[in-house]
């Protein structure tokens, strides 16, 4: 274990080492049903239940070998022909590096298509568009595994809402909003999975990280050792919302726990989060779902939570909590202990295994080479289908932030353009972290060449830190030679990054500096800011500064989607899917600081376009466009609504999902280029517990290719759940009040009034948690190393932790 995760560490955090360098465990094949000593076991039985075909493989274990099947690297049974497997699969925005996953040095899957990351899939507010998506990512995974190069689970995607703008992983999410995240992944786990109840599920997805993780590495606060504080009322409006949405209403196969704790329980342990609200208030079916460990986090039960004074008892709390699979060997090393000790029964460790082995039934690995995408071969992967979507994912998601009329940009075989800056020839860096082998990277310099225009280029600055001016004067040269100058640059995941959050949210001295000078030649300047947000204040404000533009990670065609969207062959309607907060902002409130309102006792300004009290250099949705849009909501069926009324209507088992209106906006494309456009909801008004939040995003759609002149309309349907806030206790309720739906065309707004009368309602009572539960003790420790991870510099630690003592 030891060697291979130190290998995938560098593959999957990106810590400088080439995706090429890592190989996987090879995947065991397929269990032989057929011959193989399997074949007269009910698991072999296409006909059977799932469950049914799960638990008599289940039954043939000895205790030994069941107690051995529960680490993500599976040795299998050989007695019973039962493969070795890896359940450890990456795929974040395409197939990617990780321990189940071996690319080819060469020739057949040596490649596999490399999608922006969500951040910037995100900004597209186009659902379908990730859905097209995942179900790419979903082929390529199946044609790898019919070639013995992946498992059949995959641990994505990352859900947790981008709730500071340092955390390092906000990249690998779809941003700040839960609704927007409940959306996403509802498109996506259909993508991924095959739809919400497939015949054959196509992959296995992985909801994680479950819940209230965000902190990698701020301030001394480790994500190994983290004890987030949240409320029941943020957590249900916040930081839940998107894994409801997994659980309950997408139906996903698995879901990852986290390092952190969370109110003091470490959430791998914590029966409430994985049973009381996962399992049963999700109604997330017992048998045929699994959770599983982050990497190593149930050895970080024990320590550093010290939340369990043993080893077997870390490992016992874990599996009698609900987490079914450790990705570790802490359970293969300690549960026979725990077993001896009688802190685990086999009634549970059953469980556990009979779900992770139904998941794998509904795969279809025991049905034989007849079954579904059994047939997906290498021609399967990289196709023109999905080098296009690669390519459209990341045009969609581009995002025009300022614009004084120079774009779109006529180039033309003479134009002379200096592409200058640390992304300006970026290949691996498009991908963000947790990539793989792309089928070919497209830089922006490659796709300034493709316009036939004349292209000086320079790098400017070194790496992100890099004080020293001596990269600098090709910079001077290029800007002089050249007509027009785009500058290409921003954030990389060398200061943004698992187990990295940012220590600033400027950019970073050097760029700055050139981007300033660069502006004083007076010519035509673009500037596409990459990565993560960056407070552009000192570029908005620059007059020599044209157009801005947000890039995001884009991917294997990420240049060729900058320019296209720059010289006007698409025009852009990407939407900010995050705050851009000034500078100050992160001196404003502490990363740990978990809560979301503003607070004039902790000083807090508040988070997210919802509660942040101060002036966002961007909001959240902004996004300007080539072309000028209005919209007109079509009326409402009635101006006050009772809410006893609606809730009579209502037929759902859960009310949050009741129909109230589907609303009709209207939008006008009044200029004359052709563009999409992507409609956003909003509900204000004062009404439930205050603080009110200022807005919230109820729906979204995006309109495609509005010719101009011409009009589209989008369906926004609004539920009983867009209407409903939540009290002190995480209850949801509907409250009697003045409401606000919202469009914002920037600078118009367009926007319609209605009422609810009548006493307030209860849509979903939250299962509390249980009170006086255990808490951390003050930790008189520093944790510091593991010898798989190898992350952190040893400081000291008051036991050593030699698995097995
Ligand atoms: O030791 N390693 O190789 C290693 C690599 C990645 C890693 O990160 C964790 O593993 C990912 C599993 O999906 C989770 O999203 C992340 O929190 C944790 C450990």
């Amino acid at each position: 274990m030891a060697a291979l995760l130190s290998l995938s560490a560098l593959a999957l955090l990106g810590a400088g080492a080439s995706a090429q360098t890592f190989q996987g465990t090879a995947q065991g094949g397929f269990p032989d049903c057929v011959n193989g000593p399997l074949s007269n076991n009910t698991v072999c039985d296409k006909s059977a239940d799932p469950i049914a075909r799960a638990k008599a493989l289940v039954a043939a274990f000895t205790v030994a070998e069941k107690l051995n099947l529960t680490g993500n690297n599976s040795p299998g049974v050989p007695r019973l022909g039962l493969p070795v497997y890896q359940w450890w699969q990456e795929a974040l925005h395409g197939v990617a590096s990780s321990p189940g996953v071996t690319f080819n040095a060469s020739g057949q899957f040596d490649s596999a298509t490399s999608f922006p990351q969500p951040i910037l899939m995100g900004a597209a507010f186009d659902d379908e568009l990730i859905q097209s998506v995942a179900e790419v990512v979903s082929t390529e995974a199946r044609a790898f595994n019919n070639y013995g190069r992946a498992g059949l689970d995959f641990w994505t995607p990352n859900i947790n809402p981008y709730r500071d703008p340092r955390w390092g992983r906000g990249q690998e999410t779809p941003g700040e909003d839960p609704y927007h995240l409940s959306s996403y992944v509802h498109a996506l786990i259909n993508g991924l999975q095959g739809g919400e109840d497939p015949e054959i599920r196509k992959i296995t997805a992985t909801c994680k990280h479950f819940a209230g993780y965000d902190i990698e590495s701020w301030n001394g606060n480790l994500r190994y050792q983290n004890d987030v504080q949240i409320s029941q009322r943020d957590l249900v409006e916040y930081y839940l919302p998107s894994f409801r949405s997994c659980a309950r209403d997408s139906n996903v196969g698995a879901f990852m726990c986290t390092y952190s704790a969370l109110n003091g329980v470490p959430t791998c342990a914590d029966p409430w989060l994985l049973n009381d609200v996962l399992r049963e208030h999700w109604n997330w079916t017992n048998e045929e779902q699994w959770v599983t460990s982050d990497c190593d986090s149930i050895q970080n039960i024990f320590l550093p939570h010290n939340f369990s004074d043993t080893r077997q008892g870390a490992a016992a709390a874990a599996l009698n909590a609900g987490t079914d699979l450790d990705c570790g060997t802490y359970y293969q090393h300690h549960l026979p202990l725990a077993y001896s000790e009688g802190l685990i029964n086999q009634t549970t460790v059953d469980q556990s295994l009979v779900r992770l082995y139904t998941s794998l039934v509904r795969t279809g690995y025991f049905d034989g080479p007849n079954a579904m995408y059994r047939n997906l071969t290498w021609s399967d992967v990289g196709t023109t289908h999905a080098q296009q979507l690669a390519l459209k994912a990341a045009e969609e998601g581009i995002t025009l932030l300022k614009n004084d009329g120079l774009l779109p940009l006529s180039i033309t075989n003479g134009t002379k353009i200096a592409v200058i800056g640390s992304w300006a020839n970026a290949t691996q860096q498009m991908q963000g972290n947790y990539y793989g082998v792309p089928t070919y990277l497209h830089s922006p310099l490659y796709a300034a060449q493709q316009t036939g225009a004349q292209v000086f280029y320079a790098g400017g600055p070194g790496g992100q830190g890099d004080p020293t001016t001596d990269h600098w004067l090709p910079v001077w040269t290029a800007a002089e030679k050249a007509d027009i100058i785009l500058y290409v640059g921003g954030l990389d995941i060398s200061v943004e990054a698992e187990g990295m959050d940012r220590e600033t949210i400027n950019w970073t001295g050097a760029q700055v500096d050139i981007i300033g000078e660069l502006a004083m030649y007076g010519k035509p300047m673009v500037l596409a800011q990459m990565g993560d947000q960056l407070d552009n204040t000192p570029f908005v404000n620059n007059p020599n500064i044209s157009a801005i533009l947000w890039g995001g990670y884009p991917g294997q065609d990420g240049g060729v989607a900058l320019l296209n969207i720059i010289t006007g062959k698409v025009a852009p309607a990407g939407r900010l899917p995050v705050t851009q907060y000034p500078a100050h902002y992160i001196s404003d409130i502490p990363m740990t600081d978990m809560t979301l309102r503003p607070n004039e006792t902790t000083g807090s300004p508040g988070r997210t376009y919802k509660w942040y009290n101060g002036t966002a250099v961007f909001e959240f949705g902004y996004g300007m466009h080539y072309t000028k849009f209005t919209a007109d909501i079509s009326p409402l069926s009635k101006s006050s609504y009772d809410i006893a009324s609606l809730l009579s209507g209502c037929t759902e088992s859960y009310k949050d999902r009741c129909a109230f209106e589907n609303i009709a906006v209207n939008v006008h494309n009044t200029g004359n280029i052709t563009s999409d456009y992507s409609a956003l909801g909003f509900i204000a008004g004062q009404f439930g517990p205050s603080p009110y939040p200022k807005k919230s995003l109820v729906n979204y759609q995006r309109l495609h290719s509005i010719a101009g002149g011409a009009s589209q309309t989008a369906t926004l349907n609004l539920t009983l759940g867009s209407l409903a806030r939540i009290d002190d206790h995480g209850n949801t309720y509907l409250y009697p009040g003045d409401y606000a739906l919202m469009i914002d065309t920037m600078p118009e707004l367009t926007m319609v009034n209605f009422t609810l009368t009548g006493n307030p309602a209860c849509l979903d009572e939250w299962p509390q948690p249980p009170s006086g539960g255990p808490t951390i003790p003050p930790s008189d420790y520093f944790y510091g190393g593991y010898g798989s991870r190898g992350e952190f510099p040893v400081i000291a630690a008051s036991e050593e932790l030699a698995p097995g003592a």
